[in-house]
């Protein structure tokens, strides 16, 4: 070569500085960059987006765990709460337990675990926890409230031992039950947040069932013991509610098994039932309850032959003589003496309302009432064996109980609360209102979680007497 030494060095290329090599280099820092980045992310816990609260619904037929949430960041006031899971407790109603307590603490075990891997674990500490019992622990408290409170020691002892934090178990009174149930309602509709007209709510249980309501006619000082005020969003409401214990659906059966077997038959043909319908039934069984045992027939036979004869005007009269019309002292009575003011607006019917009419394909109340008691008597005289071969998989003893069940619907909406033909289609029947269901569970974790309906504390008096949650 016959170039100058320094010309030469000029003209001669790095081999590390061709643009290739720089962009490999420049892209492979980046790369080193990221990596590091997310390895340091990832050693930093993620901080879940929701908070959660856990309710259980210890009904008289079953217990049931809600879980809601809410957004973190929304804690103090304007985050929507709502349902994300829940679980059916296997087996009956903690109430059912009274004589082997123990098992109504681990029959809960199973949905606890469930809530343990659906709630982020970094919330576990901080989720609330509370058990509300309805009627069945109403009952089963007025027979036996030893009893009752040994439940109440096994399913506390349970719900000690989660990871969640246990705020408390207890029986929700009557007016709470229909007063959070339609404050769900309400609240679920964003009736309340918009100040919109309310929706009644009726709630069907296994043995109570409650009815609540906005009336402008209503301002409490017919019956202070129907009355619930509270303010919501800036609102007063001065709700009126009742809660008829031993008239939820199971409890009513009894009653009309009870009328039905005044004289202590060895065999009653029952017209609630099917035809073909045969099943012997116990007398110290039947009678086991609180809203029946006082009527038990004194020489009646150990068992009796519970058979059908599926007819729904007969069963219709049955069910009638649970409701007792003879007096009112107020200006107007639903049944049994206790104050109603005149219905209105419209109503959301949930729970065992929506579980029989939804079977019977009753739900959609713009069909006539008339209609609808048609469709009643035909399936009420289908044979009991029909039926069975219609419906291979539904649970025999709730198949054979829907001509019942379905009558007394209709029956405690038209003769006990008053709905009439042009009134019925004001009822829808619902179960979920967006991703929630109806009930009354949603309140108590607004009341004792969400900390903002701060005006409802008044109903939940020994609440106050938890630091945690004032
Ligand atoms: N698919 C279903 C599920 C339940 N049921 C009936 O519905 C009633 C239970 O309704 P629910 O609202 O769950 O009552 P509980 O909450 O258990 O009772 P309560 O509120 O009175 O304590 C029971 O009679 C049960 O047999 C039904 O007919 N069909
Ligand atoms: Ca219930």
């Amino acid at each position: 070569m016959s170039c100058k030494r320094s010309t030469c060095l000029m003209k001669e290329r790095n081999p590390w500085q061709t643009p290739l090599t720089i962009l490999i280099a420049v892209v492979g820092v980046i790369a080193i960059v990221a990596l590091v980045t997310v390895a340091v992310l990832q050693n930093k816990p993620l901080i879940p987006k929701f908070k959660y609260g856990i309710v259980l619904d210890a009904g008289s037929s079953h217990t049931a765990l809600y879980i809601y949430k809410w957004p973190a960041e929304k804690d103090n006031n304007t985050g929507r709460v709502e349902q994300t899971r829940s679980c059916k407790v296997k087996g009956p109603g903690i109430s059912s337990y009274a004589s082997d307590p123990k098992l109504a603490g681990e029959s809960l075990l199973a949905c606890m675990k469930d809530a343990e891997r659906l709630v982020p674990y970094e919330r576990h500490e901080e989720t609330p926890l509370y058990l509300g019992a309805t009627a069945g622990m109403r009952l089963l408290n007025m027979k036996d409230s030893a009893a009752s409170d040994k439940v109440f020691q096994a399913v506390s002892a349970t719900l000690q031992e989660s990871p969640f934090s246990f705020q408390g178990a207890r029986i929700l009174s009557g007016p709470e039950e229909g007063a959070f149930g339609w404050v769900t309602v309400n609240y679920l509709d964003d009736r309340l947040s918009q100040g919109l007209e309310t929706r009644g709510a009726l709630d069907l249980g296994g043995a109570s069932t409650q009815i609540s309501f906005i009336s402008d006619k209503f301002d409490g000082s017919e019956s202070p013991s129907n009355s619930v005020s509270f303010r919501l969003y800036g609102n007063d409401y001065n709700l009126y509610t009742h809660s008829f214990l031993c008239y939820g659906k199971d409890q009513v059966l009894r009653l009309a098994l009870a009328h039905q077997t005044q004289s202590g038959p060895g065999l009653i043909a029952d017209p609630c039932f099917h035809n073909g319908y045969s099943q012997p039934k116990n007398y110290s069984v039947l009678y086991d309850s609180p809203c029946v045992s006082s009527r038990k027939p004194s020489d009646a036979p150990a068992t009796f032959n519970h058979t059908g004869k599926g007819s729904f005007h007969q069963c219709q009269e049955v069910v009638k003589n649970v409701f007792d019309f003879s007096q009112c002292k107020y200006n107007q009575c639903s049944f049994n003496g206790i104050f109603q003011p005149i219905l209105q607006g419209s109503f959301g019917a949930f729970s065992a309302y929506y579980f029989v009419m939804n079977f019977l394909n009753l739900t959609d109340t713009s069909v006539p009432l008339e209609s609808v008691k048609e469709a009643l008597s035909r399936y009420c005289a289908t044979p009991w064996e029909t039926l069975k071969q219609q419906h291979p998989r539904t649970k025999l003893k709730y198949l054979s109980e829907y001509c019942f069940s379905g009558t007394y619907i209709i029956t405690l909406l038209t003769e006990g609360y008053n709905f009439t033909s042009a009134t019925f289609s004001d009822i829808k029947f619902i179960k979920k209102i967006k991703e929630s269901d109806a009930g009354w569970t949603l309140v108590i974790a607004l009341v004792l979680f969400f900390i903002f309906i701060l005006s409802l504390r008044p109903l939940w008096p020994r609440c106050s007497q938890k630091p945690q949650i004032i």
